[in-house]
């Protein structure tokens, strides 16, 4: 492992903001619903395609690297007993807790995000309804660094039936080599024959949240796909977004963004 590199991250990580990252990525421009041409409506499908063949389902779903956000659980609920949110910064372990804490509008509003999954999701299901299953079913908000052998430290008792990343591994690694030791690590939190969904970015080699600088290492999408191959998954899907023009605005050098859908082999 690139220990200097790992180093250099965590460092970087100390002035990352929650507020500002959501403002980039969250916001309009990039949450537009009003056609699914849009990067965040793509995202939505990508996952609730995949959780809709009902194929992915069982106790525990374990986020990888969950920061501010919760969009990327929508559409897992209905499909698990037990959601575990995990990430390396305390400050967004907080906005995750507040938002399932809390019963009035505090924080960043998702409603947008949940009334759109329940609408592609075609089962009439009320927004709110949703929204209140999956902060029952989020049950755990745990500390995690996707560079240790185990992740999740002692934390974990078993492997969890699937697993869901968005933006983590890649915007957490400091070259490839880095990439592909940690998702090594994170597999061992899979259970064979296990389900992992990831979306992430393609060919992006920062990011900006606020004060903070992230560096992202470019990854394309056959390393991707080879990354996976080496760390023993079989993908079922693999899908791709080409980020157009005017939703590059400065926040990131980000190309396009990626969606896999893999099973840990047996
Ligand atoms: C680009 S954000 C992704 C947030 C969210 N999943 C999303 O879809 O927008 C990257 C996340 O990785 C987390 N992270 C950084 N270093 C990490 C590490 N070593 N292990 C696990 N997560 C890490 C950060 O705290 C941050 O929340
Ligand atoms: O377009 N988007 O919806 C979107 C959402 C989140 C992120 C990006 C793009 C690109 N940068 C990553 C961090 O590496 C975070």
């Amino acid at each position: 492992m690139n220990a200097i590199g790992v180093a250099t991250m965590a460092e970087n990580y100390q002035k990352f903001n929650p507020t500002a990252y959501l403002q980039n990525n969250y916001m309009p421009p990039r949450a537009n619903f009003t056609s699914e041409e849009f990067v965040v409506p793509w995202k939505l499908r990508c996952l609730a395609d995949a959780f809709a063949t009902g194929k992915i389902r069982g106790h525990t779903l374990i986020d990888i690297g969950t920061g501010p956000t919760i969009y990327q659980l929508l559409s897992a609920c209905d499909y698990f007993e037990e959601i575990v949110a995990t990430d390396f910064l305390e400050v967004n372990r907080a906005v995750i807790h507040n938002w399932v804490h809390s019963e009035e509008k505090v924080g960043f509003d998702w409603s947008s995000y949940i009334q759109h999954v329940c609408k592609i999701e075609g089962k009439g299901e009320p927004w709110k309804e949703k929204e209140q299953k999956l902060k029952k079913k989020l049950k755990k908000i745990l500390p995690i660094d996707i560079h240790q052998p185990n992740p999740l430290g002692s934390l974990l008792s078993q492997p969890a039936d699937a697993l869901v990343s968005t933006f983590c591994l890649e915007a957490a690694s400091p070259d490839r080599p880095s990439f592909d030791q940690a998702l090594q690590n994170v597999t061992r939190l899979l259970k064979p024959g296990g389900y992992f969904l990831m979306i992430g970015a393609l060919e992006e080699s920062f990011y900006l949240a606020g004060e903070a600088k992230l560096t992202v290492v470019p990854l394309s999408e056959a390393d991707i796909k080879e990354s996976f191959a080496k760390s023993g998954y079989r993908i079922h899907d693999f899908r791709s977004y080409d980020m157009p023009p005017n939703l590059k605005i400065g926040v990131d050098d980000v190309q396009g963004i990626f969606f896999i859908h893999a099973q840990k082999f047996a």
